[in-house]
């Protein structure tokens, strides 16, 4: 079902600037389409290989209703609605020479020794009533008008137009397209539709291939705008800055982001496996969590500290550079370490006041620090494992992960100590040619049995919560499963 949906999407979606107005009950949808394509659709060169932005000019011919006593307008427009043009983009009333105004008619009412019989009788009431001539008006179309849908449109081959590449993904200044290999030709055509439709743009940029790496980055080729992949990003209130070439980064993630966050407490304690730059750790340690961050990727893991630093994180959030298993292997370990040198943390807020000067009767502000101390727990609350692909198959990791006996004696003589909750992130991918379609059910239970398994241990599917995260595909996609840690496996001895 919901495959059927997302395929049938991309039917629907073909010209959106003439779906906006109003007179749709006119004719019939196609008729009108192509109607509105013809009068306000761009030229067409589907030859062009480089973007020739002078080529999109375009006159169209219309009638304006010009008002010798502009007081009428208002009333004009109000009353006669279903006869005056309203496009997105383009604004209905007009200068018609220095001194007056007039109301653009609608599209299809263009000749001038006809128009009386397209309009509705109250509007040619009105225009004998304010005294209103009827002229023709010439408006005149470029490259700013139309938006990239449009363009693309324009120049692309045919065959390729039912699905135009106008969707990307955005780090700071970069937009990150995944073109299919039929769009590669045209991929600079493409990137520089796209940076000049979209002023936050600086950089488009395409995968080279899809094969991933180990740390989830992929080559880059800059289609359009300046050669610099130096990122800065605001997400949760925090400041990223990253090398996008170098280090995983998906602004698509933010919502999982921050919905994981707001599950984590002050003071909790939290082992992000596999941290990237820090969207988890860094927010989270905002709030004052305490966080043991770890990555393999050494410029992740160099940027990952960079961002504690920028955001003042750094007491609360501790950076790794290990192997996963290693990280969760030794993590209580880590955190015992941890709280043993420092016993408690402590977050300095800087806090301005104003107050009123009893002599001067001036206001002034002082500012002042106010020092929140944190007692370091020594268990984890939660771990994070965003690395969708094979952060199921770390989970036997967790098995004995407080049988160390050092660590277990420590964990058992803390009277509220709670298990840790362990949220994965997995695909579950399935063939488009299953039948039935799995239902969510369905996958969650695929899931749950991999968990079971890894773990050697049986939890009930309900003490596991899933959350769909997206779709990465029609049939791929991406769920975030938490479950507490059994106490059963967190002590099992080796
Ligand atoms: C999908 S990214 C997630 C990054 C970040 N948590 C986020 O949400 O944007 C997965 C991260 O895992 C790191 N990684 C890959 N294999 C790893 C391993 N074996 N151990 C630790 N980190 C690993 C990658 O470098 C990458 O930064």
């Amino acid at each position: 079902m919901i495959r059927n949906l997302i395929g049938k999407f991309h039917l629907f979606v073909a010209p959106k600037l003439f779906l906006h107005t109003r007179n749709f009950h006119r004719i019939n949808k196609t008729d009108r389409r192509e109607f509105m394509m013809s009068k306000f659709g761009p030229p067409i060169d589907r030859s062009m290989k480089i973007l020739d932005r002078s080529f999109f000019q375009k006159d169209v011919n219309l009638l304006v209703a010009s008002f010798p006593d502009p007081k009428f307008l208002g009333q004009f427009v109000k009353t006669c609605k279903p006869d005056i043009l309203y496009l997105p983009s383009i604004k209905h009333i007009v200068p018609v020479n220095e001194n007056s105004k007039g109301v653009l008619l609608r599209e299809d009412i263009e000749d001038i020794n006809d128009y009386k019989s397209k309009l509705s009788p109250i509007t040619v009431e009105k225009i004998k009533e304010y005294n209103i001539s009827i002229q023709p008006y010439v408006l005149h179309l470029d490259y700013k008008f139309w938006k990239t849908d449009d363009i693309l449109r324009a120049v692309l081959p045919e065959d390729l137009i039912s699905e135009i590449p106008t969707g990307f993904a955005q780090a700071g200044h970069v937009a990150h397209l995944n073109l299919r290999d039929e769009f590669k030709p045209y991929g600079s055509l493409i990137g520089q539709v796209i940076l000049d439709k979209n002023s936050k743009v600086e950089t488009v940029v395409d995968k080279v291939d899809t094969i991933d790496t180990k740390f989830r980055t992929f080559k880059m080729n800059v289609l359009a705008g300046k050669d610099d992949l130096q990122v800065e990003q605001s997400e949760s209130g925090c400041r990223f800055k990253f090398d996008f070439s170098k280090v995983y980064w998906n602004s698509r993630l933010n919502t999982e982001h921050e919905r994981l966050i707001n599950q984590f407490k002050p003071r909790d304690v939290v082992g992000d496996v596999f941290a990237g730059v820090g969207p988890f750790a860094v927010p989270a340690g905002k709030k004052d969590v305490l966080v043991l961050a770890n990555d393999l990727n050494p410029e992740s893991f160099k940027y990952l500290k960079e961002n504690i630093i920028l955001n003042h994180t750094d007491s609360f959030v501790k950076a790794f550079n290990l192997d996963g298993r290693e990280f969760i292997r030794n993590s209580p370990r880590l955190l015992l370490e941890w709280s043993t040198e420092s016993k408690t943390v402590e977050r300095k807020k800087l806090i301005k006041r104003r107050k009123m000067n009893s002599d001067s009767n001036e206001k002034s502000s002082t500012k002042d620090y106010e020092v929140t101390t944190v007692n370091i727990p020594k268990y984890f609350s939660n771990y994070v494992m965003n690395l969708p692909d094979s952060a199921l198959t770390f989970l036997d990791e967790f098995v004995g992960l407080y049988s160390d006996p050092k660590v277990e004696s420590v964990i058992r003589e803390i009277p509220d100590f709670k298990l840790p909750i362990i949220n994965v992130h997995c695909f579950e991918k399935y063939s488009p040619h299953e039948e039935p379609e799995p239902s969510l059910e369905e996958l969650y239970k695929r899931i749950h049995k991999k968990i079971v398994g890894l773990i050697d241990h049986e939890i009930p599917l309900e003490k596991c919560s899933f959350h769909l995260v997206r779709r990465v595909a029609p049939t791929k996609p991406m769920f975030c499963v938490s479950f507490e840690l059994p106490e059963e496996v967190a002590f099992r001895k080796k």
